[in-house]
């Protein structure tokens, strides 16, 4: 994790959905930040030494005796802190103000009137304003903590934004780190640079610094293997953790069996080409295939591939002479899926194959630079590192490849079909020129047959569903609106084309309710 960086905003995290977007908010003013679940926040605080605390939300309520607090040693550092609705409430619940249970609570769009003025307005908000803010709550703030003061109100909450300005302690009802409320983005803008006064000029060039001097710290003159699998996030690890530590580096291609048409190949090829790293090829298909038997249960799938992913990096090891460490690109949307943290609320959705999937036995240790990035920041951060954009333009493709594309059992067979589907379709993309307003784009094979009637004959074969996102990080993902001739020109490819398949159809989820992958 990131060294002590005293001109950088500590996150405590309540659980919120929304955290996240905190974060991003805030590096996007030119700050870096990260976040801590309020379990171990302060563990954060005295390693980071931050310049400010923002607190999240939370689904907890600080009327329950086991809502999460502040840690005393935050609470009573004397540094500047911004609390955000649940963050709000707790920071009156413990400094003596009262937070009740409302009647009725605010949720979506509502409007503050502004009612004095406050640092966090400063060139922004005039008293008589009206403003329009997101909010998400059902308890409220029902009287101030000594030292307080009310700047602006709402129908339903009228402390909406409260001010301590001799103690730099700011807080508010609602959410100014989602886009619905417009002015957000500018508030903690107005925090963490005039606030907390920090001088906004972090970018992905300091990014890169303060990674290098972190991994030759934590690395010294020890061995690395990196897995490499073609993807934006491990090429950009590979390739920042080379300038680290230069020929201490080994990369590792496993070939699981599970990749798309010609992808080993091209990936080796690609990546010999740009680099002088040396990269090991490893064809370990049967291993994983044969592992992969009478599995049907995606998490168990999850397992299997993660645990295997660690065997061969560790045989791979050995081969070189051992290695005390193994590098990978986890980023952060890889971590809070697979994780639920211990007393908080957040639930695994499901095992990332690289964190959630990973056994519980590690002989090496692991080296994640990019493990609090989002995948719209990697990108900027290889292009940072002068990375071709074949790489930083790439879509993501999961480390469990197609096994987690073909519900049910797995086989060389079934994968076969996949892929040839799958190719046709990027095809078809390409051709038409979508690659790259597309997020990510896949075919799934279903384990599902259906009646046909191709050349007079009746058929009965797989169903092959298509499914392609728009995103900027992955946590969240609209369907992308093909239009209708796109899609029937695919579909029939796919049927004329690839014997196995005689039905195809369009996912029309977006994230949430669905996740990207079906599995
Ligand atoms: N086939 C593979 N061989 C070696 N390592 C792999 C392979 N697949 C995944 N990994 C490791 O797991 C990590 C996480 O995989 P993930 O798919 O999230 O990232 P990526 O493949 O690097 O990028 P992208 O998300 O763009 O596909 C990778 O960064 C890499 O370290
Ligand atoms: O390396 C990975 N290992 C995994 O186990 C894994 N599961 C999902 N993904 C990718 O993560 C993004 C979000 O996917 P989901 O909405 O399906 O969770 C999408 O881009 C998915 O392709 C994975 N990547
Ligand atoms: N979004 C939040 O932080 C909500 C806080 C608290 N659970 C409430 O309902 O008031
Ligand atoms: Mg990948």
């Amino acid at each position: 994790m990131s060294t002590q960086t005293s001109d950088s905003i500590l996150i405590v995290d309540f659980g919120s959905q929304v955290t996240q977007l905190i974060a991003r908010r805030v590096r996007e003013a030119g700050v870096y930040s990260e976040i801590a679940p309020f379990s171990t926040a302060e563990e954060a605080f005295h390693r980071m030494q931050p310049a400010g605390i923002i607190l999240s939300g939370s689904p907890a309520s600080v009327l329950d005796a086991a809502g999460p607090a502040v840690p005393a040693a935050i609470l009573d550092s004397g540094l500047p802190m911004l609390g955000i609705c649940y963050g709000q409430q707790t920071l009156m619940h413990q400094l003596g103000g009262e937070v009740l249970a409302g009647d009725s609570g605010e949720f979506g769009r509502a409007f503050i009137e502004i009612n004095a003025d406050c640092a966090l307005f400063d060139g922004l908000w005039q008293v008589g304003e009206k403003h329009q803010v997101w909010m998400s709550h059902g308890d409220k703030v029902t009287s101030l903590a000594p030292g307080f003061r009310p700047v602006a109100a709402s129908a339903g909450a009228p402390f909406a934004v409260i001010a301590n300005d001799a103690k730099r302690i700011y807080a508010m009802q609602f959410h100014p780190e989602v886009v619905h409320t417009p002015d957000g983005a500018k508030l903690l803008k107005n925090f963490v640079r005039h606030v907390c006064g920090l001088a906004g000029d972090w970018t992905m060039a300091e990014f890169r610094k303060t990674k290098i001097a972190e991994i030759r710290q934590q690395v010294g003159d020890a061995r690395v293997i990196c897995g490499l699998s073609g993807g934006v996030d491990s090429a950009v690890a590979a390739v920042l953790i080379h300038e680290a530590i230069g020929d201490q580096l080994t990369c590792v291609f496993v070939d699981h069996g599970l990749m798309r048409m010609g992808e080993a190949e091209q990936v080796v090829s690609l990546f010999r080409g740009h680099y002088h790293i040396p990269l090991v090829h490893v064809d370990a298909s049967t291993l994983f295939l044969k592992g992969l038997e009478g599995v049907t249960d995606p998490e168990a799938k999850r397992k299997f591939i993660g645990k295997t992913f660690i065997d061969v990096f560790e045989d791979e090891a050995k081969k070189i002479g051992g290695a005390d460490f193994l590098a990978q690109g986890t980023l952060y949307p890889d971590v809070i899926e697979s994780v639920s943290f211990t007393g908080g609320p957040s639930v695994t959705i499901k095992s990332h194959h690289n964190v959630g999937g990973l056994p519980d036995r590690m002989n090496m240790k692991l080296v994640e630079p990019l493990r609090e990035l989002f995948k719209d920041e990697v990108r900027e951060l290889g292009r940072e590192l002068g990375l071709p954009d074949v790489f930083v333009g790439r879509h993501p493709f999961p480390g469990p490849g197609l096994a987690i594309r073909i519900p049910g059992e797995v086989n060389r067979e079934r994968c076969d079909i996949l892929r040839k589907a799958d190719a046709i379709y990027l095809e078809e993309i390409r051709n038409a020129g979508l690659y790259d307003a597309i997020w990510q784009a896949f075919a799934v094979l279903l384990p599902v047959k259906t009646v046909g009637v191709m050349g007079d004959g009746r058929t009965y074969d797989s169903v092959c569903a298509l499914r392609a996102v728009t995103s900027t990080d992955g946590m969240t993902a609209d369907i992308y609106p093909f239009d209708a001739t796109f899609l029937s020109r695919t579909a029939t490819r796919i049927i004329n084309e690839v014997k196995g398949i005689n039905r195809v159809v369009y996912d029309y989820t977006s994230k949430p309710p669905g996740t990207i992958e079906w599995e």
